[in-house]
Formats: structure tokens, sequence, C-alpha cells
């Protein structure tokens, strides 16, 4: 379930707070007629569920979305509820299912959404089958199943483009390699996994050189050429757990996991030589110059990074196309 929870989005945290408020509010005047009218049993369950409603909004603004709430608080007391309605107050109540099947699809993540409210239709139908017209119940029947099929593939969309979105916001667009925005977490991760299990973790920095004189003799466009082509070699040079990003505009990092500094050495060597070699422009060779630099006593992400600046600042005061290692 933790694990579960942990995959929820943000939109679904969002839309829980948002719908868990609004329908308090449409509920209220319901439980007050109720209360006149002496059904107590659904003021009670009105009054039940605009509680855990409240409870929801609140945990939800709190950033604390709670699967158990929803699962185990919300959907059974909206399915019992709607079924004691319809019992009770026939066909009027029928709209409620509706309501639910909304309900449902935003206050839990989709598949499990998808399930419940499979669940909540076969329970609901022999219900409004019994108060309900042969008639009036086929439309019934077939409007809620309508309705629940086409929240699930508008939701299904919603969820698709999140992922798209989250995707390209930690994408850099020109190389497709990872931009700046997760670096910082990254290397967290990085140092926590040396600090708990000493894995050694080094990044090397890769800037090119004169980057500035590709752009103003060749234009923008062969630029932009340069640096696909500076993440194609990098993607071709690298190994998996390794992670490539674009941190500015012709500058790269490089995650070396479970690497020492001796043998990320020989890796940088290798890169440098690759882009040497590669012929990326006509007539005009293209270098880069590396800092390599393990994590040690910096455990910080701003310090690790400024150290392996340090370095590559000296490789190219040193001449540039070459590795500065410490
Ligand atoms: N084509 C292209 N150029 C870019 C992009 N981002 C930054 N630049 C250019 O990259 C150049 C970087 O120049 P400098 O910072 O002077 O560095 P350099 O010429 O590589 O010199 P050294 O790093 O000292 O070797 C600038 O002219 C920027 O305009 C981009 O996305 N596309």
């Amino acid at each position: 379930m933790k694990k579960f929870n942990e995959k929820i989005p943000n939109f679904v945290v969002n839309s829980t707070k948002n719908i868990a408020l609004i329908s308090s509010v449409i509920l209220f005047p319901f439980l007050v007629v109720d209360v006149i009218q002496g059904q107590y049993l659904i003021a009670a369950g009105i009054a039940a569920l605009m509680s855990l409603y409240v409870l929801a909004a609140y945990r939800c603004h709190r950033g604390k979305y709670s699967l158990k709430l929803s699962l185990f608080g919300i959907a059974p007391v909206i399915t019992v509820l709607s079924i004691y309605s319809l019992y009770k107050l026939g066909i009027s109540a029928s709209f409620w299912s509706f309501a639910a099947v909304f309900v449902l699809y935003f206050a839990l993540p989709l598949r499990l959404a998808a399930s419940i409210n499979v669940v909540f239709i076969i329970i609901v139908t022999p219900f409004a089958y019994k108060v309900m017209p042969s008639n009036e119940f086929s439309r019934f029947f077939l409007v809620l199943i309508g309705t629940s099929g086409f929240l699930f593939m508008c939701v299904r969309e919603i969820y698709s483009q999140n992922r798209l979105l989250i995707k390209l916001s930690f994408t850099d667009a020109l190389t497709g390699l990872k931009n700046r925005a997760t670096l910082t977490d990254a290397l967290l991760h990085a140092i926590n996994i040396n600090q708990r299990y000493r894995t050694p973790m080094t990044i090397l920095m890769i800037d090119i050189d004169n980057f500035k004189t590709i752009n103003d003799l060749y234009g923008h466009i062969t630029g932009d050429n340069t640096l696909k082509s500076i993440a194609t070699l990098m993607r071709d040079n690298f190994r998996e757990p390794d992670t490539l990003y674009r941190i500015g505009g012709e500058e790269f990092l490089v995650v070396l996991h479970d690497t020492p500094a001796e043998s990320a050495q020989p890796i940088a060597e290798r890169f440098r030589l690759a882009v040497e070699n590669a012929s990326l422009i006509a007539n005009h060779k293209v270098t880069v110059s590396i800092g390599v630099c393990e994590l040690t006593v910096e455990k910080s992400p701003q310090k690790w990074i400024s150290l392996c600046d340090k370095r590559l600042y000296r490789a190219k005061a040193q001449g540039r196309n070459r590795i500065v290692c410490m």
C-alpha cells in the first residue's frame, strides 16, 4: 500500500482536495433536508461522508494524500449511501450513483478507481433494478456504464499527459538528455548510496572547447547539431546506470555509479578521444575538456559540483582538450 501511495500523481491529490471540498458543500443542504424529513440514517450517512471529505481535503491540503482514507473510507461510504438512498428514496436518488462514479475516478489512482467502479456498478445495479421500472432501469444502467467508461478514458488521458509533462520537464529539448532540474536530487541519491554502501561515485563535467567559435564560424544550426552529436557520443560511450545531463549551453555532466576516480579517469579519457576522433564538423576538430571528481569528503551536491567545476576550469586553463582529475 505504501509503495502504491508513492506513485500517486500530484493532480490526484489536488483533485481529491477540490472534489472533497465541493462535495461537502453540495451535500450540506441534503443533510439539512434529510434531518427535517426524518431520514436520519441517510442524514447520518451524509454526515459521515462529509466528515471523510473534510478530513481528506485537509490531508491533501497538507500534501498528505491518504489512499486508505479514499479506499476504505470514502469509497465504501459512498457505495452504501448510494444504495440506501436508492432503496429508501427510489428513482429520485439514482443521480447520486453518477456523482459517486465521478468522485471515485478523481479521488483514487486510475486502476484502483476503475476496479472500484466496476464493483460499485455491480453492487448498485440490483438495487436500481428493484426500484425502477424496467424502461428507466435500462437507461440508468447504460448511462452509468457509459459515464464510467467515458471518465475512465478522460482520466487515463490526464494520466498520460501528466507523465509526458513530467518527462518533458526533466528532459533537455535539444539533446534528449536529462536537464538540470533533477541533478541535485540525483547527486543527493548518489551521496546517500555512497554513505550507506560505501559505493564510490564520480562525476564528470564536460565542456565543449571554443564552442562560441563554432557558432560564429558555422552558425547556430551547426552549433546545435554539434551539441546533439556530443549527446549521442555520450549515450554510446557511457554505460546504463550512469546518468547523463546537459547542465548548461555547451556543458554536460555524467554521474558515474560505483566508479572511483582511478576508473573514471580512463573512462573520461576514452570519451575525450571519441569526441576528438569523431569528425563532427568537416575540417574542424571539435574537442572537449573534462573535470573529474570523486565524491570524498564534500558530501553536498553543490560542493561536489563546484570542486569538479574547478577541475574543468583548470583543464581549460591548461590548454583545453584534456581531463583534470585532481
Ligand atoms: N548553438 C547553440 N549555442 C549555444 C547554446 N547554448 C549556449 N550556446 C553558446 O555557447 C557559447 C559558449 O561560449 P563560451 O561560454 O564563451 O565558451 P566557449 O566558447 O566554449 O569557450 P571555452 O568553454 O572557454 O572553451 C556561447 O556563444 C553561447 O551562445 C545552444 O543551445 N545552441
